[in-house]
């Protein structure tokens, strides 16, 4: 289950839909009187509730005497695009971390489609696609050898490999740069290419920290076109942004993470009641701060 590609299918028309349909004739000389037939109501179906993909259960983590991330319940649903805001040092990356397995909690789970991150990590780490916040890429190596490496990392055999490295530099428009060393990338570039390392193995869940960082807007376009389409097969996506309308653009569900602890979280329309994410946000992080003071800044001392 967890090795099959989480990519839509090419639709093509099925070959029932293409025949051509005759209509009966109607006999001409004899009406027909029929008796009025009620119509039938259709029943009310109620949607199935989406299964949960991603649970935080009662997330702490701690450094020295700093409580980055205070008691996190979240729970995602499969086929959600998730994002995460908060102000700088809300423990955004630290919870992160610790879904990915990168980071121990000091207290509380993860799991992943049912597998424990820490005590089952094979199973959870191989169900998800991870774009860490502070990038550590083997860049001695080419933008094709880290993802033929990140693929056979993952299990894959050296033809999807192969294939799938093609179909990624393609959508992320990195084919005339896959022979190039990673140390010479320029920071969007890096991070496209850490992305397309992220997705190689069609991952049930890609976490993805901040992925729209130094990315230009149109490869951050073409990012969300794969990203959305990514959603719509059923994977599910939970990303972190400080960039407001990216987020309420893509994300069906948010949650807003201030001090360590989620102060709002749900669908989108439900945390934003009306305002935008920004105006939401502003006011759930504790408002901004008049710029006071500084006044030798404008003394301009040359
Ligand atoms: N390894 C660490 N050692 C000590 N303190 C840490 C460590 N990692 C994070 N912190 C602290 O934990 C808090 C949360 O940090 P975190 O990086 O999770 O915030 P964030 O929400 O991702 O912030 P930003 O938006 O600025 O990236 C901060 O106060 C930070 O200084």
């Amino acid at each position: 289950m967890d090795s099959e590609p989480v990519v839509p299918e090419a639709t093509s028309k099925s070959s029932a839909a293409a025949k051509t349909v005759r209509k009966p004739r109607t006999p001409r000389a004899t009406v027909a009187v029929r008796k009025p037939v009620a119509t039938p109501v259709a029943p009310v179906v109620e949607a199935a509730p989406r299964e949960v993909v991603l649970k935080l259960s009662g997330l702490v983590k701690r450094f020295d005497d700093k409580t980055a991330v205070a008691g996190i319940d979240l729970e995602i649903a499969t086929g959600s695009f998730f994002g995460i805001v908060g102000p700088n040092g809300a423990g955004k990356t630290t919870t992160l971390s610790m879904i990915t397995g990168l980071l121990r909690p000091d207290a509380g789970t993860v799991t992943v489609h049912g597998a424990d991150v820490w005590s089952d990590p094979v199973v959870a780490k191989r169900k998800m696609g991870v774009l860490p916040d502070r990038l550590r890429m083997f860049d001695r190596l080419t933008g094709a050898q880290l993802l033929y490496y990140s693929g056979i990392l993952r299990g894959l055999d050296k033809t999807t490999v192969r294939i799938r490295t093609a179909d990624l530099a393609s959508a992320f428009g990195l084919e005339d740069s896959l022979d190039r060393l990673v140390t010479d990338y320029s920071a969007g570039m890096t991070k496209k290419l850490a992305l397309a390392a992220a997705m190689i193995h069609s991952p049930r869940v890609l976490v993805l920290d901040e992925p729209f960082e130094s990315v230009d807007p149109v490869s951050a376009a073409n990012v969300i076109d794969i990203l959305r389409k990514y959603v719509a097969a059923g994977g599910t996506i939970i990303i972190s942004s400080h960039t407001m309308n990216l987020i309420e653009r893509v994300c069906d569900s948010v949650a807003v993470i201030v001090n360590g602890a989620v102060l709002a979280s749900g669908p989108m329309a439900e945390v934003c009641d009306g305002k935008t994410l920004e105006e939401k946000f502003v006011e759930l992080a504790g408002g901004r701060k008049a710029a006071e003071g500084m006044e030798w800044l404008h003394t301009f001392s040359d």
